[in-house]
């Protein structure tokens, strides 16, 4: 209960009524389309995954880097016909220049590890949070951006690089309340398709190629497939064999396959056994069909998918081997995964575990009456110097601000009066307690 009336009655609507409508248009106040914006609420969301990711990324010391939204064209023109390189968001500048919206970061951190040279001493282990887009037709009404959290070891060319991504994937999934009996991770390598392609006397261009148009299994029909894989050039009975090898989920059968020699299952047994030592075997199954969109894939590769089969794919990555040597540079063994900010919160939502992110100040401050707008402003500043976050409240009704702090999570509502400021005073309501006290200034920030 305030101890005086609030002598600073806000105007009456009437007084500071809007001007009368005139003609006047409103602007389109939507995104463009396919984008979002981030009001308050959201954001906070936001800020809550990506303070996961950051402290992921740094239980496993990996380092921030970060790159320009805008690039080059001629970074991401790559033949293979990929989803991501047909749907650029590409445009030519003010200066001629062939540039476009990234569609994912992988190029661009590759650029950077390029440019440092011999000053980015290997392994290098690096994430990025970063907007990603893509020019679809709205057909779908799909989304045109996203936010990407990737992971990437540069430098490293045995599995154990892949288990350690694996392992960041599965301390996010831990940290936002995520169990393997919801979500797991499909674990295979490219290395597999490559085997049957040499079975088959498939030329080695035809790789990438094959792989992008064998990861739109269970998207388009399997003749759609067989289809694409014969007017790539695959022969009739290549294609029967790798439809035949991709539906193994066994690495056993894997190997009765193709024998215990070759790469792929080396690489997998090797990276399975590395999952029991981590402790997260529960979370990872060996499925020959993940070949995973990127043409630039060359070994291990693997995505993570809700058990229901609901969504899209929440992440996924893989090794890339040889697209440093694509960009003319000496080559560089490499891995890593993006995690997309939408499907994951979709899950989350689905399931009913997003978090409750509140939002909380330390104090508000109110001044009782105009002429106390100068020393309220003291009071405020004086306690933002000693880092307590403070909301400084004009032009409002006291039964405004009571309702306010509450619904703000106030820990103190510091009310200036005139009399209790002539005695140097000020009165304090703890919200925690409902406890209302008169309190001199100068104990305002002193430790309480
Ligand atoms: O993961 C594919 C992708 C790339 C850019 C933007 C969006 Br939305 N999605």
């Amino acid at each position: 209960t305030a101890t005086q009336d609030d002598a600073r009655q806000p105007k009456t609507d009437e007084d500071t009524a809007v001007p009368a409508a005139t003609e006047r248009s409103l602007i389109d106040v939507n995104p463009p389309r396919g984008t979002r914006d981030f009001p308050p609420e959201d954001m906070r969301l936001r800020n809550w995954l990506f303070r996961n990711f950051r402290e992921v990324s740094s239980l496993m010391s990996f380092e921030e880097v970060d790159f320009p939204v805008l690039e080059s064209e001629a970074l991401f023109i790559r033949k293979g016909g990929e989803e991501i390189t047909q749907q650029l968001y590409n445009f030519e500048d003010k200066g001629g220049r062939r540039v476009v919206l990234r569609p994912e970061i992988t190029p661009s951190l590759a650029r950077l590890v390029i440019k440092q040279g011999k000053s980015a001493s290997l392994p290098l282990k690096w994430f990025t949070i970063g907007q990603c887009w893509r020019y679809e037709r709205m057909t779908r009404g799909r989304r045109r951006e996203h936010y990407q959290w990737n992971m990437d070891i540069i430098g490293l060319p045995k599995v154990r690089a892949e288990a350690e991504l694996i392992h960041a994937i599965v301390l996010l999934f831990e940290r936002v309340g995520i169990t393997s009996s919801e979500v797991g991770i499909r674990i295979s390598s490219r290395k597999v398709l490559q085997a049957v392609l040499q079975m088959h006397s498939i030329p080695e261009h035809l790789f990438a190629e094959v792989c992008v148009i064998v990861d739109k299994l269970g998207k388009v029909t399997r003749e759609e497939i067989e289809k694409e894989l014969m007017i790539a050039g695959v022969s009739f009975e290549a294609v029967k064999g790798i439809i035949e090898v991709l539906s193994i989920k066994s690495l056993s059968k894997l190997e009765e396959v193709l024998g215990s020699e070759g790469e792929a299952v080396t690489d997998l047994k090797s990276l399975f056994l590395l999952a029991e030592h981590y402790g997260y075997s529960q979370w990872i199954n060996f499925d020959a069909s993940v070949v995973r969109g990127l043409a630039y894939y060359t070994g291990v590769v693997f995505e993570a998918f809700d058990k229901e089969g609901k969504l899209r794919a929440i992440c996924g990555g893989g090794r890339y081997d040889r697209l440093f040597s694509t960009f003319g540079s000496d080559n560089i063994p490499a891995c890593g995964f993006g995690f997309g900010d939408a499907v994951i919160l979709e899950l989350l939502k689905e399931k009913g575990i997003l978090p409750d992110l509140i939002r909380h100040v330390d104090d508000i401050v109110f001044p009782l009456d105009e002429e106390l707008e100068g020393p309220a402003s003291q009071i405020v500043s004086s306690l933002r110097q000693i880092g307590r976050s403070v909301d400084l409240i004009q032009d409002k009704r006291l039964k405004w601000v009571f309702k306010h702090a509450e619904r703000i999570n106030a820990d103190r509502l510091i009310l200036v009066g005139k009399s209790e400021w002539q005695s140097g005073a000020v009165r304090v309501k703890i919200l925690a307690t409902r406890e209302e006290r008169e309190v001199k200034v100068d104990e305002l920030t002193s430790p309480s």
